[in-house]
Order: C-alpha cells, then structure tokens, then sequence
C-alpha cells in the first residue's frame, strides 16, 4: 500500500518542470516536500494527485496505476489541501466542507444526515465550527486554511496532499494544524506537505524529499537529510543551527 511515483516527468502541456522524481508515501507516515520557490512542489503535487496528466515515469496508488482510476475513486483515496484563496462564490463554510463529501455520493445526491454529521464534525476537529454558516468569502486567509483541511477530511481519504498548510496560518494555528498532521499519520493516513520551514519538517515529518529546478536533490529519514550543509546545497544561503542542552537543534536561514 502506497502512493508511489517512479522516474515520474511532470509539468504543464507546453512545458516539462520536473522528472526523474521517486516518491514512495505509506499508510501512517508523514512526507515533507521541501524546496526553493518555483522548484515545482506545487506543480509535483498537482500531478500526484491526478489533477495535470504525468508526461513519464509510473504514478500508482496502491499499486495500481493512477490514471486507470476512476475520478470518484481518486477521490475517495486522495485529500487535497491547496494553498488557500479567497473564493469567488459566497457558499456558508459549512456547504464549503460538506463538498469533500461528494467523493462518496453521487454528484447529484442530496447529502445525507451522515455526510452533515462529519462535515461538521471535521469542522470541530479544525476548531473552526462557529463559522460553519458563515459565507467562504468573508472569511480570513488562515480561516480558509483550517476550512480547506476540514473538507479535505470530511472526505475521509487515504492519504491527504497538503501545499503549505500553514503559510497564512498564526503561530498558535501552525501549531494546532502539524499536530494534526501527526495525529492523521497515527489514525493510518498517508500524509505528504510541503512547507518552506526546515524546522516543521524536522519536528513533524518521517521522510522529507527535497527538490530543486524540478529534480531530487535528496531523499530520506528527516532527522538525517535536514543538516545545514544539505539546507545550504537545497536554498544556496547560510544556514545557523541553534542547538539545546538535550540535542535538538533548530536552523535560522542567512547566516
Ligand atoms: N500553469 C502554469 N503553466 C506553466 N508554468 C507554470 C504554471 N504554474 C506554474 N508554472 C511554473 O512552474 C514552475 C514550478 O512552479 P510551482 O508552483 O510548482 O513551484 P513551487 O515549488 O510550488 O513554488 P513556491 O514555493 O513558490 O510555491 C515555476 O517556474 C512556475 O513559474
């Protein structure tokens, strides 16, 4: 049981942004995606998740290739939580999660009592259910953050795919949402983020991969890929690691 990627090419119709990626993420299992801006998280992301075709390589889930799935069956396995932006249509947040249901009715179903019951039980589970019926749009950034998380839950996946989960977020919520991330690895779920935070994948992460202009720069245990000289290579500054009497260590950028 995976979702693996193998010698996998990816990009755009008119234009190749990644290739050679190897990804391998388990049941259980925390992956930190790391790299510099515009090496291709995002795009790489897309592609795992079925959103933009392959352009080679082998992209399985669960041993079985990913573009033989059905739209519903990826949906039913894959969570996805992108970076959040404001919405154009003014749906109450509730409606908004009571979307990631859809992956298990069919399109046209009314949602049933147990669709509601999870959707707002995912909403609880985020802290944010006292804006279940308020409209999406007049919510905050870091709101919408924890609001995308719930709906991708409420479709209760596999694995979820999480771009930046904690970019908009305050410094309590970017504690609040890894802890989560943790606790989903320790229900079963698969879970892949990227994050610009060396210090959140070193915290929270198993394996980290990281790349750059679209290739693996390196792959492996977090507690062994996240050293400064790796960081270095990876975002080509200095890198300070700060260091406590107990060993552990914390990177600032720049030094
Ligand atoms: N729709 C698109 N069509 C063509 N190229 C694109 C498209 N979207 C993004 N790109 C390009 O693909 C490359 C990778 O972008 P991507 O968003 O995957 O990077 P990223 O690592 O997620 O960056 P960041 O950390 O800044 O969010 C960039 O050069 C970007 O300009």
């Amino acid at each position: 049981m995976s979702l693996s990627a193998g010698g996998l090419a990816y990009g755009y119709p008119e234009r190749q942004i990644g290739s050679e990626i190897e990804l391998d993420l388990k049941p259980g299992e925390v992956l930190a995606l790391l790299g510099p801006n515009g090496s291709g998280k995002t795009t790489l992301l897309k592609t795992l998740l079925g959103l933009l075709p392959p352009k080679g390589g082998v992209l399985a889930l669960d041993g079985r290739p990913l573009a033989g799935l059905s739209i519903a069956e990826r949906a039913r396995a894959l969570g996805y939580v992108p970076q959040a932006h404001a919405g154009t249509f003014a749906f109450s947040v509730f409606t908004v999660v009571l979307m990631g249901r859809t992956a298990h009715g069919s399109v046209f179903a009314a949602p049933s009592g147990h669709d509601r019951a999870i959707a707002m039980a995912m909403l609880e589970r985020l802290g944010v259910a006292k804006l279940a019926d308020r409209p999406y749009t007049q919510i905050s950034g870091g709101e919408r953050q924890l609001v995308l998380i719930a709906r991708a839950l409420a479709q209760e996946p596999r694995y979820v795919i999480l771009d930046e989960p904690t970019a908009s977020l305050d410094f309590g919520n970017q504690g609040k949402v890894m802890v989560e991330i943790r606790r989903l690895a320790a229900e079963g779920l698969g879970v892949l983020f990227t994050t610009h935070d060396p210090n959140q994948a070193l915290r929270y992460a198993d394996h980290v991969l990281m790349i750059r202009d679209g290739r693996v720069l390196a792959a492996g245990r977090a507690t062994e890929l996240l050293v400064p000289e790796r960081l270095e290579e990876l975002y080509g500054v200095g890198i300070e690691t700060i260091r406590d009497g107990e060993g552990r260590v914390a990177f600032l950028p720049g030094a």
